[in-house]
């Protein structure tokens, strides 16, 4: 499943309460405008979207589930519990938070994983790393591929955008780990999904330059504004 994505375009598909496109309906939608104009594969959060999306493409899922727990900052498939329930839905890839922070439970992502794999042997995992540290330690633990995913949404990482510098971030992610690095993250234009996988990229994954057209018509405004005469 995984060499099916190799250079290809994955589509995240997701809506939190509250954002305006919110509903499994919707994303189920988007995901069917995903793989008309080509995508390869889905990303999706939450048990609902993604029985949404499984109904009507036939496209891997990366699926997690966001789920905020007071005293942890890790929200990406942050326990056993939110992983049991992606294992059960069937998708292809579970991607989860695999910074060095502590998760709601105490554990760390290198006490939680070994206890996935034996859990689950069979089951593939995405590291959502924010630093390097965070992809070494990910592929030593043996998860499938990694990301920069979380790079510029963490406390020691804030403001950061995986774009600058020629996406230089990235390209140490490729140069330090062997296994697949899926960009995702602030890829926003068609140029930059190009560049990334000239730079090394296994596959891209594009969210909200897709599926959130808030963000899109942000951008839009801002560009007005940007050139109006003051
Ligand atoms: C940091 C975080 O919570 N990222 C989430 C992870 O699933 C999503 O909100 C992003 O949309 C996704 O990573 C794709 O990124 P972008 O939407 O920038 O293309």
């Amino acid at each position: 499943m995984i060499e099916q994505l190799r250079s290809q375009l994955i589509v995240s598909c997701q809506a939190l309460p509250d954002e305006p496109l919110h509903g499994s309906a919707i994303m189920a939608r988007m995901a069917v405008a995903a793989k008309e104009g080509g995508a390869s594969g889905i990303r999706a959060n939450g048990i609902e979207d993604i029985q949404a999306i499984q109904s009507v493409v036939d496209l891997p899922i990366i699926g997690i589930i966001k789920r905020e727990y007071d005293g942890s900052d890790v929200y990406i498939t942050p326990t056993l519990e939110e992983v049991d329930a992606l294992v059960s839905a069937g998708v292809d890839l579970i991607a989860l938070d695999a910074t060095h922070r502590a998760r709601p439970d105490g554990s760390t992502i290198a006490t939680l994983f070994p206890l996935l794999k034996e859990k689950y042997p069979n089951q593939r995992f995405m590291a959502d790393c924010a630093t390097l540290e965070d992809a070494v330690r990910a592929e030593r633990l043996g998860f499938d591929v990694v990301a920069p995913t979380l790079y510029g949404y963490t406390a020691e990482t804030v403001g950061k955008k995986v774009y600058e510098g020629d996406f230089q971030f990235l390209r140490e992610m490729v140069q330090i780990v062997s296994i697949p690095v899926i960009a995702e993250g602030n890829v926003i234009t068609p140029e930059h999904a190009r560049r990334v996988l000239e730079i090394g990229a296994y596959a891209v994954v594009v969210g909200g330059a897709i599926t959130r057209p808030q963000q899109i018509a942000k951008r839009f405004v801002e560009g007005i504004h940007s050139l109006s005469p003051r």
